[in-house]
């Protein structure tokens, strides 16, 4: 079995107070191993954003820990905290945002070199541009002076990648990386993030609402609705033998993910939608073991 380097342990974020209160996440706990990744999918405000943030640090749970290779990380040392940071990149939705318009690519990767990678010197950072922008096969004769405006979507993103892969790390936590590329290019950077898992073992959180591109990146998934995991297992398992009602729902909205199921995005009808939602948003039941009698419980309300 690979290593967990990041894991959530049973972590709880809440905002507000009282009866305003949102659970954005509840008792999620999830592994990340060297070499493998782990999809997180479901719909708007399932909560999946949270987790990420969560794993990036960025929010601390309120009840829960956030381990790295075990150490929990809340009152971690700020040395620790800021190899934690460089060891955990992110990959955005959007790949222009991060990127400075006015520099060159060639910038955007020589700067994360120049602070975190000491150990290379001034006469090796253009050649160590060059391998980085091979690895994420992009030419780096034509692309390392270029603008970010001069590319297109998935070229900026894969610079993006080749960015977050300068410092070396060792978990990858990708929101939505896609969802905001042109379809005709987003298999090819599903295949890339692939690609650099195996090849550099890297931990991968692939956060996203397509279940069905689950199958490109990940060996695991599990699946969040209301700010809970509803279902997790083996990606082939879950997608092909759903035993979660919510997982059934998500999937007979599949190949279009952006349709909202009460639009007709579900093949279910729609009294059946509300059934599951009700059901899979309680709390007081033990939604991990799930058993085919939740789906009966369901189908017999609907
Ligand atoms: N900073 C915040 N303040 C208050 N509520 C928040 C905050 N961030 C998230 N939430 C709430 O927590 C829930 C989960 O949000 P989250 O962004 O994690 O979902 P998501 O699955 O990532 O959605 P999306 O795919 O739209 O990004 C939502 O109900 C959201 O409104």
């Amino acid at each position: 079995m690979s290593e967990t380097i990041l894991a959530l342990d049973d972590a709880t974020k809440t905002f507000g107070h009282g009866a305003a209160t949102v659970y954005a996440a509840r008792n999620i706990s999830i592994a990340l191993k060297a070499g493998r990744a782990l999809a997180l999918v479901g719909e708007s405000g399932s909560g999946k954003t949270t987790c990420a943030r969560m794993a990036m640090l960025e929010y601390l749970p309120n009840a829960g820990r956030v381990l790295f290779k075990g150490q929990p990380m809340q009152d971690a040392a700020a040395k620790e905290i800021a190899s934690y940071r460089r060891s955990v990149q992110m990959i955005f939705q959007d790949p222009f945002a991060s990127l400075n318009p006015a520099q060159t690519i060639a910038y955007h990767l020589k700067r994360p070199l120049q602070l975190h990678r000491p150990e290379i010197g001034k006469a090796e950072i253009t050649a160590t541009i060059r391998e980085l922008l091979q690895r994420v096969k992009l030419d780096p004769d034509i692309i390392a002076p270029k603008y970010p405006h001069e590319l297109s979507g998935g070229q900026r993103q894969r610079v993006n990648i080749a960015r977050a892969l300068a410092v070396k790390p060792e978990v990858i936590v990708a929101d939505e990386p896609t969802s905001m590329l042109d379809v005709s290019v987003r298999l090819g950077v599903l295949n890339l993030l692939n690609d650099m898992k195996r090849e550099m073992n890297l931990a991968m959180l692939y956060i996203t609402h397509d279940i069905a591109t689950a199958r490109f990146v990940a060996e695991d998934i599990a699946v969040m609705y209301a700010g809970q995991i509803v279902e997790w297992g083996a990606t082939s398992e879950v997608i092909d033998n759903p035993q979660h009602p919510y997982t059934r729902l998500l999937l007979s909205a599949v190949p279009n993910p952006d349709m909202r199921f009460e639009d007709g995005g579900s093949d279910m009808q729609p009294d059946h939608v509300d059934a599951v939602r009700s059901l899979s948003a309680r709390t007081d039941g033990d939604l991990i073991e799930v058993t085919p009698r939740h789906f009966a419980r369901v189908t017999a309300k609907a």
